[in-house]
């Protein structure tokens, strides 16, 4: 075997420390960056303050990538950070070697073919020469107040906001599939965020990490969140509306693992 094979098969470093930090019941810190919305005259004073903060992963995508610039923004945030760089990539045109890892999304919750397995397939051949590290993902949308970008783009129906059962079973069968990572999202700009009893469900029906996004605009919001299950939480919108939320939701989740520390 080559040792670029090697180096290929052996690539699970973030999932080896998602799995590992879900069995610690630590809480990890996502911050979702938009390509379109990034002010990249800014933006070295934003990775200053998302390091000083200790942020645990950037997601990198959008539902619709207009300006072609995540090239840019992962080789910025690898200039200034050791910050992971996630790609959260919305169809098979946003796949881009050099970041760390890509959340391979089969939307679960829709019926649409093309979500499911399409866009897959034709990435496929690409994210195997690129060596880069792959996180199969169950991603369920979860109704949220408001027809969000993502429910449009995908052509998908999210699983109604009261129906916990819905999505418990949803997350099962992904699990079953052998899907290793379960996202839960209201969609961004969500109205209202993933509800923390639908969040303790999933937690109640999969063994896998979970990572929840959509509407999270409050530290408190996600502390609910994490306290109902949640592994990872994912904020974008808010951050990009108030720049006191990240230092808040960064706060909130190093106080929970502290805490975590207490107890044992
Ligand atoms: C196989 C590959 C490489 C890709 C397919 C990936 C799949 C199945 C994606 C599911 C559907 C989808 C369009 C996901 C995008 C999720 C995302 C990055 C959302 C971020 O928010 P936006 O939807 O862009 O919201 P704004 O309107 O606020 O920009
Ligand atoms: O932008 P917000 O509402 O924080 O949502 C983040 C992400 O989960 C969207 O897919
Ligand atoms: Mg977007």
């Amino acid at each position: 075997m080559t040792l670029n094979r090697m180096k290929k098969i052996s690539n699970h470093r973030i999932a080896d420390l998602l799995t590992a930090r879900k069995e610690e019941k630590r809480k990890s810190f996502a911050v979702l960056l938009d390509p379109d919305k990034v002010d990249f005259d800014t933006f070295q004073s934003f990775l200053a303050q998302a390091v000083e903060n200790e942020v645990d992963f950037f997601f990198v995508g959008g539902s619709l990538i207009t300006n072609y610039a995540i090239d840019k923004l992962i080789s910025a945030i690898q200039k200034y950070t050791s910050i992971p760089t996630i790609l959260f990539p919305g169809n098979s045109l946003h796949v881009e070697h050099t970041a760390d890892a890509i959340l391979l999304l089969s939307l679960i919750s829709g019926r649409n073919p093309d979500f499911l397995i399409g866009q897959h397939v034709i990435a496929a051949p690409m994210l195997k020469k690129s060596g880069i590290e792959i996180l199969p993902t169950g991603y369920m949308l979860i109704e949220s107040g408001k027809l969000t970008t993502v429910s449009y783009i995908s052509n998908t129906t999210p699983i109604p906001h009261d129906k916990a059962s819905i999505a418990a079973c949803t997350a099962m069968a992904g699990e079953m599939l052998g899907l290793r990572n379960i996202f839960l999202d209201a969609g961004s700009g969500a109205q209202v965020p993933v509800s923390p009893e639908m969040i303790a469900a999933v937690r109640a029906a999969v063994d896998t990490p979970i990572i929840v996004g959509g509407g999270i605009d409050s530290s408190e919001k996600a502390l609910l969140a994490m306290q109902a299950g949640a592994d990872v939480i994912v904020v974008g919108n808010g951050i990009e509306q108030n720049q006191n939320l990240l230092p808040e939701v960064a706060a909130s989740v190093k106080m929970f693992n502290l805490q975590l520390e207490k107890v044992y």
